[in-house]
């Protein structure tokens, strides 16, 4: 049996980690696993290595993906998927492990309609958390971390001179997961997400309020990148109220980094699933963990939005 592996779509600390996991579990079986670079575009490059246990030691402590990833648009088209099925046929490639989100998914599932011989497995891969019927995306977790790490920092100055607003702009494109985690912690007052939008001035009231408690050192709310809204109402609260606040984007500090043993225990799982399904001849799913337990799901289940119910929590 021989394994081809992708990375794919946005790169999440905890890729690494799983591609060395999928080849611990797939050379003990007896199989072979090949490392194709780029994403699709490897695939479309033939562009791939042969991944040994011994070569990916070093693979568990690494962000970044070593395989690194790719956006390949063209695959939409049926030419091109033609293509790549001929090449993972060419190369004598029995299954297709692509860790990554969504899109990467819908991809693989277009060569699996193109040769149904070829065995598809997903392995959610992104720091947004937002794979439908998954509790965890791989790399959510060191990304969870950079963030808290961030906001740990800029809050020993919000303790120590007090009278500051801190508009704190997480990743997580438009779902609001690693934003408004700051809120379950106890870190932010509120968040500012696309799933529950927010006008400007709703937030300068609800920071004018928590800034008229004298016992308030600062207000700190956090806003998910795809509000668009994080320097906009931050110039909108200081010119409202003559509040000192402080604009803070996180950007792509947020999506590298060293995978945390969250993430590399994540990786593990995902990865013997993965592995394991292919030793069944399971295909077209991708692994969920949901309560505390990995299992599968059919691969086109992806393409649902995950609902966002974490306001009670
Ligand atoms: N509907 C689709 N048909 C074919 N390929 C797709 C489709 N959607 C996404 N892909 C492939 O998957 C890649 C990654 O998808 P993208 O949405 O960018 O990232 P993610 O996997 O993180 O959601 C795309 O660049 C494309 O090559
Ligand atoms: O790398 P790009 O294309 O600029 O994408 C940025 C987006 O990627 C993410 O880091 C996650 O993307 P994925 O869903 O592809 O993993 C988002 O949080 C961010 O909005």
């Amino acid at each position: 049996m021989n394994i081809a592996v992708i990375t794919s779509g946005g790169d999440s600390p905890g890729m690494n980690p799983c591609v060395a996991q999928v080849v611990k579990n797939a050379t003990a079986l007896g199989y072979k696993v090949y490392g194709y670079r780029r994403g699709f575009l490897g695939i479309r490059d033939e562009d791939y290595i042969e991944l040994f246990p011994e070569d990916v030691t070093g693979w568990y402590k690494q962000g970044g993906t070593i395989l690194r990833t790719g956006r390949f648009p063209e695959l939409k088209e049926r030419s091109w998927q033609e293509k790549l099925v001929a090449n993972l046929k060419e190369n004598e490639i029995d299954a297709l492990i692509v860790i990554g989100g969504d899109g990467s998914f819908n991809g693989a599932l277009k060569l699996h309609e193109v040769d149904s011989s070829i065995n598809i497995i997903g392995i959610p891969g992104t720091i947004d958390n937002n794979i439908y019927g998954s509790d965890y995306t791989l790399g959510f977790d060191t990304a969870l971390n950079t963030q808290v790490r961030y906001i740990d920092g800029m809050t020993d100055t919000g303790l120590a001179m007090p009278g500051r607003v801190f508009f704190v702009e997480t990743l997580g494109a438009w779902d609001g997961y690693l934003a408004h985690s700051s809120v379950l912690m106890g870190m932010a007052d509120f968040s500012v997400l696309v799933e529950k939008p927010m006008s400007n001035e709703e937030i300068c009231r609800k920071v004018k309020k928590l800034m008229e408690n004298p016992k308030k050192d600062y207000v700190l709310v956090t806003f998910a990148e795809g509000t668009y809204q994080t320097i906009e109402a931050a110039n909108y609260v200081r010119e409202k109220l003559g509040l000192n606040v402080k604009c803070n984007l996180l950007g792509f500090t947020q999506r590298g980094g060293v995978p945390t043993a969250t993430d590399r225990i994540h990786a593990a799982g995902f990865a013997k699933y993965a592995v394991n399904a292919v030793a069944q001849g399971i295909s077209n799913k991708y692994v969920v963990y949901k309560n505390g337990e990995y299992s599968y799901m059919d691969i086109q289940m992806a393409s649902n939005k995950k609902q966002f119910d974490w306001f009670e929590l």
